[in-house]
C-alpha cells in the first residue's frame, strides 16, 4: 500500500487571513491563488501492518517531535475515513527554498494527502483532496489544483462546504511571477500565530472582512476577463490591506523589513515608468512581483539593481497534483 504524490505551491493573490474554526482550519474569509511551477513537494507513503508506529522523513531526516505530532493527527483523520488502522512510513522532500518564503506547508500537505490516501485505498475526488489537505494547513487546499484556484469559505460549522476549485488552468493565462528574496535575519509570526493575534485583538480586523470579499470577486472577473491591470491593482491592494491589519493587534506585528518597501516603491516606480508590476507580500518579509511575459526581464533588471535583493526565482503558474511512479 504505497504511493507517491507531487504538489506544488501556490501563492495567495486574495489571502487567506483568518479562521472562524481552529479545529478544522475554517476560513473566516473565501482566497485565491495561482499554483507556481517552480517549488513543489514530492511525497511518498507507505502504509503497512508492519510498522508499529508513523514514521515522517522530511528532506532526509527525521522530522521532530512537534511536526511528527501534526502528521501523526493528519493521518489519523485518513485512517478514520478509510476504516484502516494502519501505521505509515513517510518520505517528503520540498523542492521549495525555505529563505523564499513559500508556504512549503500547502505543497507538502497536499502532497501528504494525495499520496496518503491513493496508498490507503480511499476513492476520493479533487474536492474532498481539498478538504482534506485543508486540515493540515489551510493554503494547502488550494495547492490540489494547477493554475487560477478559489478556496470556498463555506458557510457550514462541518467544513463541508470549505473546498478549494479551479478557475481557469496553468495553460489559459500564463503570467509571471518573480519572488523577491530580500536580505533578512528577523524571525517572523508565523502565519498561524499572526493571523490568529490578528482576528482576536486587532480593531482593522473587521475593516479586512468587509472588504476582501468584493477583493475577490473583482480578482476572480480580472482572471476570467485575463485583465491583468484589474489583477494586479485588486492583488496589490489586498496585501496590504491584509498587513494593515498585524499593524493594530495586540502586541502589533509587522512582516516587512526596510528591504521588503524598498522593493515595494520600486515595483511602484515601474509603474510610474510604464511597466505594468504588481507585488504581493505573505507572511513575511519577501515580495513576489506580479507582472506579463513581455516584461519580465525588464522587471528582474530593475529589481536585480537594488542591494536589499538577494536573489529572485522566476515562476509561472504551475500544475495540480500529479501522482508519480512509486
Ligand atoms: O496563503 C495565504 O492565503 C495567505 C498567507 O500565506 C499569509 F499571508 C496565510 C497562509 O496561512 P497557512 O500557512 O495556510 O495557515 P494555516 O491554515 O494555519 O496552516
Amino acid at each position: 500500500m504505497k504511493a507517491t504524490a507531487k504538489a506544488h505551491t501556490n501563492i495567495a493573490l486574495i489571502k487567506y487571513w483568518g479562521k472562524r474554526d481552529e479545529q478544522l482550519f475554517l476560513p473566516t474569509n473565501s482566497s485565491l491563488s495561482v499554483t507556481l511551477d517552480k517549488f513543489y513537494t514530492e511525497t511518498s507513503v507507505h502504509f503497512s501492518p508492519d510498522f508499529h508506529a508513523d514514521r515522517f522523513i522530511l528532506n532526509d531526516q527525521q522530522a521532530d517531535p512537534k511536526e511528527m505530532e501534526k502528521i501523526t493527527t493528519f493521518l489519523d483523520r485518513i485512517r478514520n475515513l478509510s476504516g484502516k488502522s494502519l501505521y505509515a512510513t513517510i518520505d517528503s522532500k520540498n523542492y521549495v527554498p525555505t529563505a523564499a518564503g513559500f508556504a512549503s506547508s500547502a505543497s507538502g500537505f497536499a502532497a501528504l494527502a494525495a499520496a496518503a490516501t491513493k496508498a490507503i485505498g480511499l476513492d476520493v475526488d479533487y474536492r474532498q483532496l481539498s478538504q482534506i489537505a485543508r486540515q493540515g494547513s489551510g493554503s494547502a487546499s488550494r495547492s490540489i489544483y494547477g493554475g487560477y484556484v478559489e478556496w470556498q469559505k463555506g458557510e457550514k460549522a462541518d467544513g463541508s462546504d470549505c473546498y478549494a476549485l479551479p478557475i481557469i488552468s496553468e495553460q489559459d493565462w500564463d503570467i509571471r511571477v518573480l519572488s523577491v528574496e530580500v536580505t533578512t535575519k528577523a524571525k517572523k509570526v508565523l502565519s498561524r500565530e499572526g493571523m490568529k493575534r490578528t482576528v482576536e485583538t486587532s480593531p482593522f480586523y473587521s475593516g479586512w472582512l468587509e472588504a476582501v470579499e468584493k477583493d475577490l470577486i473583482t480578482a476572480r472577473d480580472a482572471i476570467k476577463e485575463k485583465d491583468f491591470e484589474k489583477l494586479g491593482h485588486v492583488v496589490e491592494a489586498n496585501a496590504l490591506k491584509m498587513h494593515a491589519t498585524t499593524l493594530g493587534a495586540n502586541p502589533p506585528f509587522m512582516y516587512w523589513q526596510s528591504a521588503t518597501v524598498e522593493v515595494m516603491q520600486e515595483v511602484e516606480e515601474l509603474r510610474a515608468a510604464g511597466i505594468e508590476a504588481y507585488f504581493t507580500i505573505d507572511a513575511g518579509p519577501n515580495v513576489k512581483v506580479l507582472c506579463q511575459p513581455k516584461d519580465e526581464h525588464a522587471v528582474r533588471d530593475k529589481l536585480s539593481l537594488l542591494t536589499v535583493v538577494r536573489e529572485i526565482h522566476h515562476c509561472r503558474p504551475g500544475p495540480g497534483i500529479t501522482y508519480l511512479p512509486i
